[in-house]
Protein backbone atom coordinates (compact mmCIF):
# COMPACT_ATOMS: atom_id res chain seq x y z
CA UNK A 1 0.00 0.00 0.00
CA UNK A 2 1.48 3.40 -0.78
CA UNK A 3 1.71 5.79 1.50
CA UNK A 4 0.12 9.34 1.23
CA UNK A 5 3.40 11.66 -0.35
CA UNK A 6 2.23 14.58 1.84
CA UNK A 7 3.60 12.45 4.96
CA UNK A 8 6.98 11.50 3.50
CA UNK A 9 10.48 13.51 4.00
CA UNK A 10 13.79 13.28 2.24
CA UNK A 11 14.77 10.04 4.23
CA UNK A 12 11.74 8.21 2.29
CA UNK A 13 14.16 8.54 -1.29
CA UNK A 14 14.93 5.34 -1.79
CA UNK A 15 18.84 5.06 -2.80
CA UNK A 16 19.23 1.43 -3.97
CA UNK A 17 22.90 -0.09 -2.79
CA UNK A 18 23.09 -1.89 -6.21
CA UNK A 19 25.80 0.12 -8.28
CA UNK A 20 23.87 0.35 -11.56
CA UNK A 21 20.63 0.92 -10.27
CA UNK A 22 21.28 3.82 -7.45
CA UNK A 23 19.15 6.53 -8.92
CA UNK A 24 15.48 6.63 -7.04
CA UNK A 25 12.77 4.80 -9.40
CA UNK A 26 10.21 8.40 -10.20
CA UNK A 27 7.29 6.75 -8.70
CA UNK A 28 9.11 6.74 -5.34
CA UNK A 29 10.38 9.92 -5.56
CA UNK A 30 8.73 12.26 -2.83
CA UNK A 31 7.20 15.71 -3.71
CA UNK A 32 8.72 17.57 -1.43
CA UNK A 33 5.87 20.02 -1.06
CA UNK A 34 7.16 21.55 2.27
CA UNK A 35 10.62 22.52 0.32
CA UNK A 36 11.50 25.81 -0.03
CA UNK A 37 11.63 28.39 -3.03
CA UNK A 38 15.47 30.00 -3.51
CA UNK A 39 17.28 31.99 -6.34
CA UNK A 40 20.25 30.73 -7.51
CA UNK A 41 22.83 32.84 -7.51
CA UNK A 42 25.91 31.47 -8.67
CA UNK A 43 27.72 27.56 -8.66
CA UNK A 44 31.09 26.58 -7.82
CA UNK A 45 32.52 23.08 -7.31
CA UNK A 46 29.01 21.06 -6.62
CA UNK A 47 28.11 23.86 -4.53
CA UNK A 48 24.55 26.09 -5.12
CA UNK A 49 24.09 29.38 -3.35
CA UNK A 50 20.72 30.22 -3.21
CA UNK A 51 18.71 33.34 -2.17
CA UNK A 52 15.91 32.79 0.27
CA UNK A 53 12.99 34.68 1.35
CA UNK A 54 14.14 37.70 -0.81
CA UNK A 55 13.53 41.01 0.47
CA UNK A 56 11.71 40.05 3.63
CA UNK A 57 13.68 40.95 6.65
CA UNK A 58 14.20 36.79 6.49
CA UNK A 59 15.90 36.67 3.15
CA UNK A 60 19.08 34.56 3.77
CA UNK A 61 22.30 33.21 1.47
CA UNK A 62 21.92 29.23 1.92
CA UNK A 63 24.34 26.71 0.52
CA UNK A 64 23.13 23.52 -1.14
CA UNK A 65 24.18 20.11 -2.93
CA UNK A 66 22.42 19.13 -5.51
CA UNK A 67 20.61 15.49 -4.66
CA UNK A 68 21.52 12.52 -6.00
CA UNK A 69 18.32 11.81 -8.73
CA UNK A 70 19.09 15.63 -10.23
CA UNK A 71 22.69 15.29 -10.70
CA UNK A 72 22.53 14.86 -14.63
CA UNK A 73 20.31 18.35 -14.73
CA UNK A 74 22.70 21.28 -15.20
CA UNK A 75 21.78 23.94 -12.59
CA UNK A 76 22.32 27.35 -13.06
CA UNK A 77 22.47 30.89 -12.46
CA UNK A 78 18.31 32.23 -11.73
CA UNK A 79 17.62 29.09 -11.47
CA UNK A 80 14.55 28.49 -8.76
CA UNK A 81 15.25 25.55 -7.10
CA UNK A 82 13.32 23.15 -4.01
CA UNK A 83 15.49 23.34 -0.75
CA UNK A 84 14.93 20.77 1.87
CA UNK A 85 16.89 19.69 4.99
CA UNK A 86 18.74 22.49 6.25
CA UNK A 87 17.95 25.95 4.90
CA UNK A 88 18.72 28.05 7.79
CA UNK A 89 21.65 29.62 6.52
CA UNK A 90 23.66 29.32 9.09
CA UNK A 91 27.59 28.81 8.96
CA UNK A 92 28.39 25.49 7.91
CA UNK A 93 25.07 24.35 6.68
CA UNK A 94 24.03 22.99 3.94
CA UNK A 95 20.83 22.38 2.29
CA UNK A 96 19.91 19.81 -0.29
CA UNK A 97 18.69 21.17 -3.72
CA UNK A 98 15.90 18.66 -4.40
CA UNK A 99 14.32 20.04 -7.75
CA UNK A 100 14.50 22.88 -10.09
CA UNK A 101 11.28 24.38 -10.99
CA UNK A 102 10.08 24.97 -14.52
CA UNK A 103 12.04 27.55 -16.59
CA UNK A 104 10.72 30.74 -18.49
CA UNK A 105 14.20 31.06 -20.39
CA UNK A 106 17.18 29.28 -20.96
CA UNK A 107 20.10 29.95 -22.59
CA UNK A 108 22.65 27.73 -23.68
CA UNK A 109 26.57 28.13 -24.92
CA UNK A 110 27.56 26.68 -27.57
CA UNK A 111 30.05 23.08 -28.01
CA UNK A 112 33.42 24.21 -28.77
CA UNK A 113 36.86 22.53 -29.37
CA UNK A 114 37.89 22.43 -25.94
CA UNK A 115 34.28 21.65 -24.68
CA UNK A 116 32.55 19.33 -27.09
CA UNK A 117 28.92 19.68 -24.82
CA UNK A 118 26.45 22.60 -25.16
CA UNK A 119 25.88 23.70 -21.50
CA UNK A 120 23.33 26.00 -19.66
CA UNK A 121 24.54 28.69 -19.35
CA UNK A 122 21.45 30.72 -17.12
CA UNK A 123 17.99 30.31 -16.62
CA UNK A 124 14.89 32.46 -16.19
CA UNK A 125 16.41 35.62 -18.03
CA UNK A 126 14.01 38.66 -19.57
CA UNK A 127 17.17 40.39 -21.08
CA UNK A 128 20.21 40.00 -22.37
CA UNK A 129 22.63 42.57 -22.29
CA UNK A 130 25.02 42.52 -25.44
CA UNK A 131 28.32 44.81 -24.45
CA UNK A 132 30.85 45.61 -27.10
CA UNK A 133 33.19 48.85 -27.57
CA UNK A 134 32.89 51.49 -29.93
CA UNK A 135 36.73 50.91 -30.24
CA UNK A 136 39.56 49.06 -28.34
CA UNK A 137 38.59 46.19 -28.75
CA UNK A 138 37.04 46.81 -32.14
CA UNK A 139 33.59 46.32 -32.11
CA UNK A 140 32.47 42.99 -34.21
CA UNK A 141 29.06 42.66 -36.36
CA UNK A 142 29.45 38.48 -36.09
CA UNK A 143 29.37 38.49 -32.65
CA UNK A 144 26.57 41.54 -32.00
CA UNK A 145 24.31 39.31 -34.55
CA UNK A 146 24.47 35.77 -33.21
CA UNK A 147 24.05 37.26 -29.66
CA UNK A 148 20.82 39.09 -30.88
CA UNK A 149 19.79 35.76 -32.50
CA UNK A 150 20.85 33.56 -29.37
CA UNK A 151 18.07 36.12 -27.49
CA UNK A 152 15.44 36.12 -30.30
CA UNK A 153 15.19 32.09 -30.33
CA UNK A 154 15.23 31.94 -26.65
CA UNK A 155 12.44 34.32 -26.19
CA UNK A 156 14.85 36.98 -24.27
CA UNK A 157 14.96 40.70 -24.79
CA UNK A 158 18.63 41.71 -26.68
CA UNK A 159 19.62 45.23 -25.64
CA UNK A 160 22.84 46.64 -27.06
CA UNK A 161 25.35 48.32 -24.91
CA UNK A 162 28.09 50.78 -26.20
CA UNK A 163 31.07 51.05 -24.29
CA UNK A 164 34.12 53.67 -24.76
CA UNK A 165 32.23 56.16 -26.75
CA UNK A 166 34.72 58.84 -25.87
CA UNK A 167 37.41 56.41 -27.72
CA UNK A 168 35.09 56.92 -31.14
CA UNK A 169 32.27 57.60 -32.44
CA UNK A 170 29.76 54.28 -32.81
CA UNK A 171 27.15 55.84 -35.38
CA UNK A 172 28.67 54.28 -38.29
CA UNK A 173 28.76 51.27 -36.83
CA UNK A 174 25.41 51.30 -34.93
CA UNK A 175 23.64 52.22 -38.43
CA UNK A 176 23.69 47.46 -38.56
CA UNK A 177 21.11 47.87 -35.89
CA UNK A 178 19.07 50.54 -36.63
CA UNK A 179 16.37 48.65 -38.44
CA UNK A 180 16.11 46.05 -35.45
CA UNK A 181 13.75 46.68 -32.58
CA UNK A 182 16.46 46.78 -30.07
CA UNK A 183 17.32 49.53 -27.47
CA UNK A 184 20.89 50.59 -27.98
CA UNK A 185 22.48 52.39 -25.34
CA UNK A 186 25.75 54.58 -25.57
CA UNK A 187 28.16 54.22 -22.27
CA UNK A 188 31.28 56.68 -22.20
CA UNK A 189 34.06 58.18 -19.76
CA UNK A 190 33.76 61.52 -18.42
CA UNK A 191 35.62 64.30 -16.96
CA UNK A 192 32.25 65.34 -15.23
CA UNK A 193 33.54 64.42 -11.15
CA UNK A 194 29.88 65.94 -9.97
CA UNK A 195 27.76 63.67 -12.36
CA UNK A 196 30.43 60.55 -13.36
CA UNK A 197 29.86 56.97 -11.43
CA UNK A 198 33.17 55.85 -10.48
CA UNK A 199 33.39 52.01 -11.12
CA UNK A 200 36.36 50.13 -10.79
CA UNK A 201 37.25 47.55 -14.01
CA UNK A 202 38.45 44.12 -13.80
CA UNK A 203 41.87 45.27 -13.50
CA UNK A 204 41.19 47.24 -10.31
CA UNK A 205 41.78 50.32 -12.01
CA UNK A 206 38.76 53.20 -11.52
CA UNK A 207 36.73 54.76 -14.80
CA UNK A 208 34.44 57.42 -14.56
CA UNK A 209 31.47 56.86 -16.70
CA UNK A 210 29.10 59.26 -17.75
CA UNK A 211 26.00 59.04 -15.10
CA UNK A 212 23.09 59.54 -17.92
CA UNK A 213 23.85 56.38 -20.05
CA UNK A 214 24.16 54.46 -16.92
CA UNK A 215 21.20 55.53 -15.08
CA UNK A 216 19.13 54.93 -18.80
CA UNK A 217 20.78 51.29 -18.91
CA UNK A 218 19.49 50.95 -14.65
CA UNK A 219 16.16 51.95 -15.60
CA UNK A 220 16.16 49.12 -18.29
CA UNK A 221 16.99 46.55 -16.26
CA UNK A 222 14.59 47.65 -13.56
CA UNK A 223 12.32 44.71 -12.46
CA UNK A 224 13.89 42.62 -14.90
CA UNK A 225 16.76 40.11 -14.80
CA UNK A 226 19.36 40.22 -16.92
CA UNK A 227 22.33 38.41 -18.63
CA UNK A 228 25.77 40.32 -19.58
CA UNK A 229 27.90 39.23 -21.74
CA UNK A 230 30.88 40.82 -23.68
CA UNK A 231 34.34 40.03 -24.89
CA UNK A 232 37.43 40.77 -22.45
CA UNK A 233 38.74 43.94 -22.39
CA UNK A 234 35.55 46.02 -23.23
CA UNK A 235 34.23 47.63 -19.91
CA UNK A 236 31.54 44.74 -18.65
CA UNK A 237 33.12 44.69 -15.53
CA UNK A 238 33.08 48.75 -15.19
CA UNK A 239 29.62 48.68 -15.99
CA UNK A 240 28.54 45.89 -13.62
CA UNK A 241 30.46 47.27 -10.69
CA UNK A 242 28.63 50.68 -11.48
CA UNK A 243 25.27 49.23 -10.98
CA UNK A 244 26.11 47.09 -8.32
CA UNK A 245 28.44 49.59 -6.67
CA UNK A 246 27.10 49.91 -3.27
CA UNK A 247 26.99 46.00 -2.56
CA UNK A 248 30.38 46.26 -3.09
CA UNK A 249 31.25 49.04 -1.31
CA UNK A 250 29.53 47.82 1.88
CA UNK A 251 31.03 44.28 1.21
CA UNK A 252 27.84 42.35 0.96
CA UNK A 253 29.17 40.81 -2.61
CA UNK A 254 31.97 38.49 -0.29
CA UNK A 255 28.85 37.94 2.07
CA UNK A 256 27.01 36.57 -0.63
CA UNK A 257 29.13 35.40 -2.71
CA UNK A 258 32.13 34.17 -0.56
CA UNK A 259 34.89 35.04 -2.57
CA UNK A 260 36.14 38.19 -4.59
CA UNK A 261 34.73 38.79 -7.89
CA UNK A 262 37.85 38.53 -10.22
CA UNK A 263 38.74 34.82 -9.02
CA UNK A 264 34.79 34.10 -10.44
CA UNK A 265 34.71 31.71 -13.55
CA UNK A 266 31.25 30.92 -12.90
CA UNK A 267 28.02 32.74 -13.63
CA UNK A 268 26.97 35.57 -10.97
CA UNK A 269 23.77 36.99 -10.12
CA UNK A 270 24.23 40.43 -8.45
CA UNK A 271 21.40 42.48 -7.12
CA UNK A 272 21.23 46.18 -8.47
CA UNK A 273 21.76 49.19 -6.99
CA UNK A 274 18.74 51.77 -6.81
CA UNK A 275 15.93 49.69 -8.31
CA UNK A 276 12.92 47.83 -7.58
CA UNK A 277 12.95 44.31 -5.71
CA UNK A 278 13.42 41.76 -8.55
CA UNK A 279 16.38 43.84 -10.55
CA UNK A 280 19.41 41.19 -10.81
CA UNK A 281 22.14 41.15 -13.48
CA UNK A 282 24.46 38.26 -14.07
CA UNK A 283 27.52 38.55 -15.19
CA UNK A 284 28.67 35.77 -17.09
CA UNK A 285 32.87 35.64 -16.88
CA UNK A 286 34.79 34.10 -20.24
CA UNK A 287 31.40 33.10 -22.20
CA UNK A 288 31.70 34.20 -25.17
CA UNK A 289 29.60 31.81 -27.32
CA UNK A 290 25.83 30.59 -27.42
CA UNK A 291 24.43 27.29 -29.01
CA UNK A 292 22.64 28.22 -32.66
CA UNK A 293 22.76 25.11 -34.27
CA UNK A 294 19.05 24.56 -33.65
CA UNK A 295 17.36 27.91 -33.94
CA UNK A 296 13.85 28.03 -35.29
CA UNK A 297 13.66 30.69 -38.01
CA UNK A 298 10.04 31.42 -36.80
CA UNK A 299 11.40 32.49 -33.25
CA UNK A 300 13.83 35.10 -35.22
CA UNK A 301 10.98 36.46 -37.61
CA UNK A 302 8.46 36.87 -34.51
CA UNK A 303 11.42 39.46 -33.20
CA UNK A 304 9.92 41.51 -36.86
CA UNK A 305 6.27 41.62 -35.92
CA UNK A 306 5.92 43.74 -39.16
CA UNK A 307 7.09 41.22 -41.45
CA UNK A 308 5.13 38.28 -39.52
CA UNK A 309 2.00 38.88 -41.36
CA UNK A 310 3.82 39.15 -44.77
CA UNK A 311 4.90 36.28 -44.00
CA UNK A 312 1.84 34.48 -43.14
CA UNK A 313 1.88 34.14 -46.88
CA UNK A 314 4.77 31.80 -47.23
CA UNK A 315 4.31 28.12 -48.10
CA UNK A 316 4.77 26.14 -45.04
CA UNK A 317 8.26 25.48 -44.26
CA UNK A 318 9.55 28.45 -46.33
CA UNK A 319 12.80 28.88 -44.28
CA UNK A 320 12.49 33.08 -45.40
CA UNK A 321 15.94 32.78 -47.15
CA UNK A 322 16.78 35.05 -50.04
CA UNK A 323 17.25 31.35 -51.96
CA UNK A 324 13.67 30.63 -51.14
CA UNK A 325 12.28 30.86 -54.56
CA UNK A 326 8.70 31.68 -53.54
CA UNK A 327 8.70 33.77 -49.92
CA UNK A 328 6.23 36.03 -50.02
CA UNK A 329 8.51 38.56 -48.34
CA UNK A 330 10.46 39.18 -51.48
CA UNK A 331 6.85 39.59 -53.45
CA UNK A 332 5.71 42.56 -51.11
CA UNK A 333 9.45 44.02 -51.68
CA UNK A 334 8.80 43.63 -55.44
CA UNK A 335 5.11 44.84 -55.31
CA UNK A 336 6.84 48.16 -53.90
CA UNK A 337 5.18 48.37 -50.73
CA UNK A 338 7.76 47.13 -48.51
CA UNK A 339 9.13 50.41 -48.70
CA UNK A 340 12.65 51.74 -47.86
CA UNK A 341 12.36 50.94 -44.12
CA UNK A 342 10.51 47.55 -45.41
CA UNK A 343 13.49 46.63 -47.56
CA UNK A 344 16.15 47.73 -44.67
CA UNK A 345 13.80 45.58 -41.74
CA UNK A 346 13.92 42.51 -44.37
CA UNK A 347 18.02 42.69 -44.69
CA UNK A 348 18.16 43.05 -41.24
CA UNK A 349 16.11 39.48 -40.19
CA UNK A 350 17.89 37.99 -43.42
CA UNK A 351 21.47 38.38 -42.03
CA UNK A 352 20.29 37.58 -38.36
CA UNK A 353 18.72 34.02 -40.29
CA UNK A 354 22.20 33.40 -41.87
CA UNK A 355 23.96 33.49 -38.53
CA UNK A 356 23.15 29.99 -38.28
CA UNK A 357 24.44 28.62 -41.23
CA UNK A 358 28.37 27.76 -40.84
CA UNK A 359 29.82 25.73 -38.06
CA UNK A 360 31.90 28.47 -37.00
CA UNK A 361 29.37 30.98 -36.65
CA UNK A 362 28.20 29.10 -33.36
CA UNK A 363 31.53 31.06 -31.51
CA UNK A 364 30.38 34.12 -31.02
CA UNK A 365 33.62 35.31 -30.50
CA UNK A 366 34.34 34.16 -34.10
CA UNK A 367 35.41 37.10 -36.77
N1 LIG B 1 37.88 55.13 -22.52
C1 LIG B 1 37.05 54.30 -21.89
N2 LIG B 1 37.57 53.29 -21.17
C2 LIG B 1 36.70 52.46 -20.54
C3 LIG B 1 35.29 52.62 -20.63
N3 LIG B 1 34.72 51.61 -19.92
C4 LIG B 1 35.71 50.86 -19.42
N4 LIG B 1 36.92 51.37 -19.79
C5 LIG B 1 38.25 50.82 -19.47
O1 LIG B 1 38.45 49.65 -20.26
C6 LIG B 1 39.27 48.72 -19.54
C7 LIG B 1 38.58 47.36 -19.52
O2 LIG B 1 37.41 47.47 -18.71
P1 LIG B 1 36.82 46.23 -17.90
O3 LIG B 1 35.56 46.70 -17.26
O4 LIG B 1 37.85 45.62 -17.05
O5 LIG B 1 36.50 45.26 -19.11
P2 LIG B 1 35.81 43.83 -19.09
O6 LIG B 1 34.95 43.81 -20.28
O7 LIG B 1 35.16 43.55 -17.80
O8 LIG B 1 37.04 42.88 -19.28
P3 LIG B 1 37.26 41.39 -18.69
O9 LIG B 1 37.16 41.46 -17.21
O10 LIG B 1 38.65 41.05 -19.17
O11 LIG B 1 36.19 40.54 -19.30
C8 LIG B 1 39.48 49.31 -18.17
O12 LIG B 1 40.76 49.91 -18.12
C9 LIG B 1 38.37 50.35 -18.05
O13 LIG B 1 38.72 51.41 -17.17
C10 LIG B 1 34.79 53.73 -21.40
O14 LIG B 1 33.58 53.95 -21.55
N5 LIG B 1 35.73 54.52 -22.00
Amino acid sequence: MTRNTRDWDESDVRIRPNKKGSRPRTKDRPAYEDALIGRIITVDRGRYRAILDEDTAQERIVIAARARELRRNPVVPGDFVALVGDTSGEPDTLARLVRIEERSTLLRRSADDTDPVERVVVANVDQLVIVVAAANPEPRTGFIDRAIVAAFDAGIRPLLCVTKADVRDPEPFLENYRHLDIDIIISRTTDETATGIDARSADGLSALLSGSPVEELRTMLAGRVSVVIGHSGVGKSTLVNALTSAQRATGNVNAVTGRGRHTSSSALALRIDNAPNGSWIIDTPGIRSFGLALVDPENILNAFDDLVPIANACARGCTHKPSEPKCALDAWVASGEAGPVGIARLDSFRRLLGQDETAEAKELGAP
